[in-house]
């Protein structure tokens, strides 16, 4: 049981400190009414599942597990449909059991879903043909039409981020303990995409291993039940602070914070100064935490924040998703991973392949390259077998819908295709081909490893 933090409790020491990437609210009466019904709102999640999600983080800090996170770039209010909640969560699943069997180690699912729906961005407005608007920060803050209208900061939305999410984890748990996520299931989906896709017959012989492998667990008389039903996290960036806190509980078990909006909670590479409100928040949410490190972290950076954030340097706490850029990686990371090994902190290390590697087509879109996205996970795996530490995860931006976002990829998206089905509000995702081509070619590298 969680119950509301009174403001004793430390939730709202943020406050006093500088806050990045923070909307500029119109009304803020109309932000303290509707921060004050959060408030009143149930949790989305248990702390006692958080406990859990930092238990199995904890397998992966410790090289015996590894993250699969990922999800929308931005959530949508009007994407909370069944359809697209299953097409994302099937394509994880996917994605994980082919991880799983490649790896042999156990893979921690968590989506970046069920509440994704706040942005940083790196300019404030946004200029069209002459005017200037308030930039798009997520449906949480303003709404994506170029309008005076939609992009003034709404609070009310911050209620509907919060129905959004909900409904969205209600059906997610559905899916995962309803017998839908069932691995023969799952497995089955990933023979088809084997059989009819071009890009998936470069995987039959993996796809007709994980085939033997089950049928040799039938065969031994393993628990159909035991298939059935699969552990799942939800995760978003703690963006807008006036949410979470509101969203942050006591729990009578230990009479400690929970962020209880999302399982997992990550602070991003625009909004972790060590002296800023988000660092201060993590630090007093039990939660497991991420933190990105883009390619100008330092070392000092790095192990100042497991100071912050981990001071009792345990396993499960903390995990550094490191986004270099595809011609980074091998040179900023070696050093980052030397130091924080040699420190003695366990943190698990992820990587998003995504952040890195943005650039603008000639057609004004905003896109990724597959090639560089793999190649960042390449470097990855290079530089910890390297060093011998644990390729921990990677944390990615995708979809279940075959949309035109990122080029290159075994069924070949090229520039020119980028119009067709550019649905994003803000960052190129892999489409369900390309994140299942992505699994494939990790699992291979994992078993290089
Ligand atoms: O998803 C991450 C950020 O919000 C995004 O990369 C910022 O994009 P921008 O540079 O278009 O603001
Ligand atoms: C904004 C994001 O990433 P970063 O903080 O690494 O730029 C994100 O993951 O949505």
């Amino acid at each position: 049981m969680t119950v509301n933090a009174n403001p004793d409790a430390g939730v709202n020491t943020w406050r006093d400190l500088p806050a990045a990437q923070q909307p500029d609210w119109p009304d803020p009466e109309a932000l303290r009414d509707v921060i004050a019904e959060l408030e009143s709102y149930p949790p989305l999640v248990f702390a006692g599942e958080c406990d859990q999600l930092r238990e199995r983080m904890a397998s992966v800090a410790k090289g015996e597990a590894f993250l699969l996170q990922g999800g929308d770039c931005a959530e949508a209010f009007d994407a909370v449909s069944a359809e697209q909640i299953r097409n994302k969560l099937k394509t994880l699943l996917q994605m994980g059991a082919v991880l799983t069997y490649a790896g042999s180690v156990p893979v921690v699912k968590v989506g970046r879903i069920a509440g994704q729906y706040s942005k940083p961005r790196s300019k404030p407005t946004e200029t069209r043909d002459g005017v200037t608007l308030p930039s798009y920060r997520g449906d949480s803050v303003n709404g994506f039409e170029f309008t005076a209208e939609a992009r003034t900061p709404d609070p009310q939305r911050l209620k509907r981020m919060y129905h959004a999410s909900a409904a969205t984890l209600n059906l997610v748990r559905a899916f995962t303990t309803g017998g839908y996520a069932d691995l023969r299931q799952v497995h089955a989906w990933n023979q088809d995409f084997v059989k009819n896709s071009p890009s998936g017959q470069r995987y039959e012989a993996l796809a007709r291993e994980i085939d033997r492998a089950l049928n040799f667990m039938n065969a031994c008389g393993v628990d159909p039940e035991e298939f059935k039903t699969v552990e799942f996290y939800s995760s978003h960036e703690a963006l807008i602070l006036d949410y979470e806190s509101a969203l942050t509980r006591v729990d009578s078990r230990t009479g400690n914070l929970y962020d209880v909006s999302g399982h997992m909670v990550w602070i991003g590479e625009r909004t972790r100064q060590l002296d800023g409100a988000h660092i201060e928040f993590a630090a007093r949410i039990r939660n497991p935490i991420g933190v990105k490190l883009g390619p100008s972290t330092t070392p000092e950076d790095a192990l100042a924040l497991i100071e912050r954030l981990d001071p009792e340097r345990e396993p499960g706490r903390l995990t550094f998703i490191t986004r270099m850029g595809a011609d980074k990686i091998r040179d900023r990371l070696p050093t980052l991973v030397e130091k924080v090994t040699a420190s003695g902190a366990q943190v698990a290390w992820v990587c998003d392949p995504m952040h890195g590697n943005t650039f603008e087509a000639a057609s004004g879109h905003k896109t990724r390259r597959f090639d560089d996205v793999l190649d960042e996970v390449k470097g990855f795996f290079e530089v910890h077998k390297g060093l011998g530490t644990h390729p921990g995860g990677i944390h990615v931006e995708l979809t279940g819908d075959d949309v035109t976002e990122c080029v290159g990829g075994g069924d070949e998206i090229f520039v020119d295709d980028l119009h067709q089905r550019y649905e994003t509000a803000c960052d190129p995702r892999l489409n369900r081909s390309q994140s299942l081509d992505l699994a494939f070619l990790v699992a291979e590298m994992y078993r290089d490893q």
